[in-house]
């Protein structure tokens, strides 16, 4: 694998978000399904021996020590005590602040391509706390397997889900997660569920009511997806995404999508393509 070939950084979806209660800290118990799609970011590493981590183009809005693939970079040479460094190129291509994760999985690519790279050696279960330090969502990218997450979404068990097409449309707003997590009328009494992975029928997302009253552009695009497929957000929004059992079904919903809005069509996949490299 060649240090200059591109490293997938690959947008999540949450199949459901189910919130079970709310702590004393604040946080919130939840259940949520995980799953990757083949759309991402990609990355572009050449290693050096200066021990300088240097990131391009400039993402704006976010300085370049703040970047989650700058702080992850030097978390691992922190870690691991690596003499080596990096020039990273970034090509963006998913929307931020839409619940696809882009910044967690940017991060999580960062340190796994790095630790493969510098020849650091360091384990998978070791890199996801690393990740952690991050963001909540770092660690499934880490793995990079489907995952329905417990607790306050730290305890990962893989699953295996279908792998449908998504048509995913992005309203030009963006949600703040702590925002949607601290309103008054969000439901936070989702019972617990057993083998949840095994009951589509069940999945929902306890954050979309309060999401779409605060946000009429989320409403509006969930109204206009639901007229093609089955649809729900994605996190806390702002994204939504529609299922579908064809490729070309997706692909023409998509050329309907009025002007207002992005979007995308991607496969469900249950091995990220970030896995799937690394397994090549
Ligand atoms: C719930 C998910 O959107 C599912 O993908 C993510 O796990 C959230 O991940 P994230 O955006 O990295 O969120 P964090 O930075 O960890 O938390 C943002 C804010 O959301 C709230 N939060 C988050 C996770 C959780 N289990 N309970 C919470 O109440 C907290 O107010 C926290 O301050
Ligand atoms: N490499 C990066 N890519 C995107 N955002 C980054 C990056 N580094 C830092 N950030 C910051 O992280 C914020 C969240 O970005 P991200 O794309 O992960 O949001 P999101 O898709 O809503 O994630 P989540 O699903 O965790 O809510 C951005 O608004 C930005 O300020």
């Amino acid at each position: 694998m060649s240090s200059s070939a591109a490293w997938p950084a690959p947008a999540k979806l949450n199949l459901c978000l189910h919130i079970n209660g709310r702590r004393p800290d604040g946080y919130h118990e939840l259940q949520t399904l995980f799953q990757f799609v083949d759309f991402a970011d990609q990355l572009h590493f050449d290693i050096t021996d200066d021990g300088v981590i240097a990131l391009t183009p400039a993402i704006p809005g976010v300085a370049h020590d703040d970047n989650l693939i700058v702080r992850a970079a030097r978390r691992l040479q922190a870690h691991t005590g690596t003499h080596k460094g990096a020039r990273i190129h970034l090509d963006k291509r998913l929307p931020m602040g839409g619940g696809l994760g882009g910044g967690s999985s940017d991060a999580a690519t960062t340190l796994v391509a790095l630790n493969h790279l510098w020849n650091t050696g360091v384990d998978e279960d070791t890199l996801a706390d690393l990740g952690l330090a991050l963001g909540a969502d770092v660690p499934v990218f880490v793995r990079g397997r489907a995952a329905m997450a417990d607790g306050v979404g730290e305890k990962l068990r893989p699953v295996n889900v279908e792998e449908p097409w998504y048509l995913v449309v992005v309203p030009d707003v963006e949600v703040s997660t702590a925002e949607v997590f601290g309103h008054p009328d969000l439901t936070r009494d989702s019972a617990k569920i057993t083998a949840l992975e095994t009951q589509p029928e069940r999945w929902h997302n306890d954050c979309q009511k309060v999401v779409c009253e605060a946000y009429p552009q989320v409403a509006k695009a969930l109204s206009w997806l639901v007229e093609y497929a089955p649809s729900k957000m994605t996190g806390t929004g702002s994204c939504v995404f529609g299922r579908f059992d064809q490729q070309q079904q997706a692909q023409a919903a998509l050329e309907q999508l009025p002007a207002e809005w992005q979007g995308f069509v991607a496969r469900g996949c249950n091995l990220s393509p970030l896995q799937a490299k690394l397994g090549q």
